[in-house]
């Protein structure tokens, strides 16, 4: 656990309510992350979370409320403005696509030749730096095809971490990972936020890894924001829909069955049945 953590706010979302056309997903969520903090963010599947990290990274604006990024207000930036400010923010897809016609050195190298005019000299003692930072430095060489799954989500992990960003979001980085990379992963989020002092999202499912890791966990679920709080707190959490989230019970509150929107409702009445 850091003890590091800034009282600053990297993103902060304020009362907001996110959705798409007339179907809203959450609302009246808030949510903060400090330089150094880990967050995890968690919740059923279709609960709104990567919904949240669109918003975030201002590709979708909030019906409700206020979401600030670095202090910014997201809704009140032009297009030019928002670019500048994704700079600033490293996003890991869970399946961060990787060039396979570059090989390792080469797409990390890739976002510094896109977006800064450093030297070789200065790209190389870089990229070499972050793939020691995920422990592939001797690897720089190898064609993405000469490396294995866990090894390309390592890679994928030093390319969103070399333009050194101030916010890194991880979708789902655990996913389909084998026990060992799954801790070595989780341990390397970990590490690069106390090292880069970076705020760090990351969407999971996986309670005991994210649970070692986080500062502070949120989950949400039935259309807003359920509980918060240190992963000591919501382990001693008694709440029936925390319990059965963390515990992946079948019975509980959490509902099966996908909610009915505004347009299903719709598309059925179309069918005249
Ligand atoms: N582009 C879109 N247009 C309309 N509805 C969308 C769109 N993207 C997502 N949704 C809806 O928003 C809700 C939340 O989806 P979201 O992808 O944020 O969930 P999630 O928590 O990330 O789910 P999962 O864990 O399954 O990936 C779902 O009901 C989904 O159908």
């Amino acid at each position: 656990m850091t003890s590091t953590v800034s009282t600053s706010t990297v993103l902060d979302f304020t009362d907001v309510a996110l959705g798409y056309g007339d179907f809203t997903v959450l609302q009246h969520i808030n949510l903060q992350v400090a330089p150094g903090q880990v967050v995890a963010l968690m919740g059923g599947s279709g609960s709104g979370k990567t919904t949240l990290l669109r918003a975030a990274t201002g590709q979708i604006v909030a019906q409700a409320g206020t979401i600030t990024a670095f202090g910014q207000d997201l809704a009140a930036l032009n297009a030019e403005q928002l670019q500048h400010m994704r700079k600033r923010m490293g996003v890991l897809f869970q399946h961060g696509a990787l060039f396979t016609d570059l090989n390792v050195f080469e797409n990390v190298a890739f976002p510094l030749r896109e977006h800064t005019k450093k030297s070789e000299i200065e790209i190389s003692r870089l990229v070499l730096e972050k793939l020691d930072a995920v422990g592939l430095r001797a690897a720089a060489h190898l064609s993405i095809s000469e490396i294995s799954g866990g090894m390309a989500r390592r890679v994928a992990l030093a390319r969103a971490i070399v333009l050194e960003p101030e916010l890194i979001l991880y979708d789902e980085p655990f996913a389909g990972l084998d026990p060992i990379s799954l801790g070595i992963t989780a341990q390397l989020i970990r590490d690069l936020a106390d090292q880069l002092n970076c705020a760090s999202i990351i969407i999971t499912h996986d309670v005991p890894e994210s649970f070692k890791i986080a500062d502070h966990v949120y989950i949400v679920g039935q259309g807003k924001l359920i509980t918060h709080g240190t992963p000591e707190q919501l382990s001693a959490s008694t709440d029936a829909y925390v319990q059965q989230f963390l515990h992946g019970k079948p019975d509980g509150p959490i509902a099966f069955n996908y909610p009915v929107t505004p347009a299903f409702e719709r598309w059925l009445a179309q069918k005249k049945l």
